[in-house]
């Protein structure tokens, strides 16, 4: 019997994982979605109940391909994944603030951080699933959704890179103050997820901590289909 999602979650490396992700601001995580929750996922595009909305990314210049968001409440899966990744990143954000002089503000639960949303009118859920065929691709972008928003997030790609399709890189652009912005390519597996920061991260400088800008894309799909799955913890207006 393999192990439940929350488990395999929980016994990640987090004291490894949180090193990273001060260290570099986002962590390439080991292959968590089995390949036939992945097949489920990506079958289920179709069954339009589950979504609150598609995006054809076109018609707003946000590149080419589409997305759709889940309509709550959220599949098992993403439910579990969103709820189990949601405390140790809540300690991230909390420990970046303190970095850049703030107040801590995350909650322990995402139960609790979504009354927070909730209470400033953003209600409508945020995880989504993203299609892209040959030629698609997605311009760098931040996944912003009102006044409030979580610091970090995951995404998941569901296919198999160079057998499923080619090209569709995940891509990383961090912007820093007064200086040029570097760019990370990351390439993930089936099943295997990335933790990345939602608008901001503290880098530790030589007199302290400063914040550099980060936003993310995706790179042309060369040939075949990219499907993804995206854990955004803040809801939407
Ligand atoms: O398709 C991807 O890998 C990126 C998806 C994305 O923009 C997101 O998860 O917020
Ligand atoms: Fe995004």
């Amino acid at each position: 019997m393999p192990k439940s999602l929350p488990k395999c979650i929980e016994e990640l490396d987090w004291q490894a994982l949180q090193a990273t992700l001060d260290e570099q601001g986002y962590a390439v995580l080991p292959k968590l979605l089995l390949s036939e929750e992945c097949t489920d996922m990506m079958n289920s595009y179709s069954d339009e109940e589950r979504f609150r909305s598609t995006i054809h990314m076109e018609r707003y210049r946000f590149g080419r391909g589409e997305y759709k968001y889940y309509q709550a409440p959220l599949p098992e899966l993403l439910q579990q994944l969103r709820e189990g990744f949601y405390p140790e990143l809540a300690l991230t954000a909390n420990r970046w603030l303190t970095q850049l002089g703030h107040e801590e503000r995350y909650p322990v639960s995402l139960d609790e951080y979504l009354e927070m949303c909730h209470e400033q009118g953003q209600e409508r859920s945020t995880p989504l699933i993203l299609k892209y065929e040959e030629g698609g691709y997605n311009c760098l972008h931040q996944d912003l959704y009102g006044d409030e928003f979580f610091p970090l997030q995951v995404v998941f790609v569901l296919n198999k890179k160079e057998i499923d399709f080619t090209g569709g890189e995940f891509l990383l652009m961090e912007q820093r103050p007064r200086a040029q912005s570097r760019g990370h390519v990351i390439t993930l597996e089936q099943g295997a997820g990335l933790i990345f920061p939602t608008s901001h991260r503290p880098v530790e400088g030589m007199r302290g901590y400063y914040r550099t800008t980060l936003r993310h894309g995706v790179s042309t799909i060369t040939s075949g289909t990219r499907y993804s799955l995206g854990i955004i913890f803040h809801d939407a207006k």
